[in-house]
């Protein structure tokens, strides 16, 4: 190292580097470059990150619609799948923003023509996924969240095993889910009583996910927060998922 030091333009090896100006640090570079004989490539040195699929499930009312669309406002790049559903429009819902709502035979035509990446009936009204809107998304090198229920995050376990990312959304307690899905005044309670039974079991299949984030009480910013650091660690693995759909 000495030696390599002293062929340097700078003298004595004992000058710090940080004592040069601009100038000689440039010089200094150059040198290194001619010492090793190459020129110092300023091409990136960690992989491109990979766009990814999000699948994001939890029982009925715990916030993954809350959670999504924030995500939406605090991150570029993230494409929300808005999926079809035969389930009537609910107040303040925008077709093509909250869903495509269509009629159970334009659904049933989807599913004839293989349009869709995953479908299920959810409390007595089809829901689905649309492929293209997937791959159009994913051309763009947009990241992909999908919001299901859990047995369409089953379905979709199956068909992209470990190439998507799964995360359990849930409430801090069974009392509080059910208090907010009161809150939300958006269920008769018959079907209250139909999704609160159903989150019963839901919550049962938490350990086929990658991750669990809570989203407690009047802390929906701190589960967002988690959500992304998620994201964030997810494109740092040097293993990536690979996505075929
Ligand atoms: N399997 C599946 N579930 C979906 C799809 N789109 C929405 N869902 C889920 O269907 C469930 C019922 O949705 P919704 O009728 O909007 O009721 P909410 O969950 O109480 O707001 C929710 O868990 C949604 O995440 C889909 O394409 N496939
Ligand atoms: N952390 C939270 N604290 C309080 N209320 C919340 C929180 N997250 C969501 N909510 C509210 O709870 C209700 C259900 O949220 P929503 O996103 O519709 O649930 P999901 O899409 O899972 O059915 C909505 O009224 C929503 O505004």
């Amino acid at each position: 190292m000495l030696s390599f030091l002293t062929v340097l333009p700078l003298g004595p090896p004992k000058r710090l580097v940080s004592c040069c100006g601009p100038a000689l640090q440039d010089q200094l570079f150059r040198g290194l470059e001619a010492a090793l004989g190459t020129t110092f490539s300023s091409e990136p040195l960690a992989p491109p990150p990979q766009p990814m699929i999000l699948v994001i499930s939890g029982p009925s009312g715990v916030g993954k619609d809350a959670v999504i669309k924030r995500l939406q406002e605090e991150r570029e790049g993230i494409h929300f799948v808005v999926t079809a559903t035969s389930r009537a429009m609910r107040p303040g819902e925008v077709d093509g923003k909250d869903y495509y709502f269509v009629s159970k035979e334009e659904f049933l035509t989807m599913i004839e023509r293989d349009e869709l990446l995953e479908y299920a009936l959810v409390y007595g009204e089809y829901k689905g996924i649309p492929k293209q809107q997937i791959r159009d998304y994913m051309a763009k090198g947009c990241d992909i969240v999908l919001r299901v229920d859990i047995q369409g995050a089953a379905t979709l376990r199956q068909i992209l095993g470990e190439s998507a990312v799964f995360i359990f959304l849930v409430a801090e307690s069974e009392e509080a889910l059910v208090k907010r899905l009161i809150h939300r005044k958006t269920e008769t309670s018959d079907m209250l009583l139909v999704r609160v039974a159903t989150a019963r079991e839901e919550v049962k299949r938490m350990k086929n996910f990658d991750y669990v984030v809570v989203n407690a009480e009047g802390k929906l910013e701190e589960a967002v927060k988690q959500v992304e650091s998620i994201i964030d660690a997810e494109k740092a693995k040097i293993h990536k998922r690979h996505v075929n759909i």
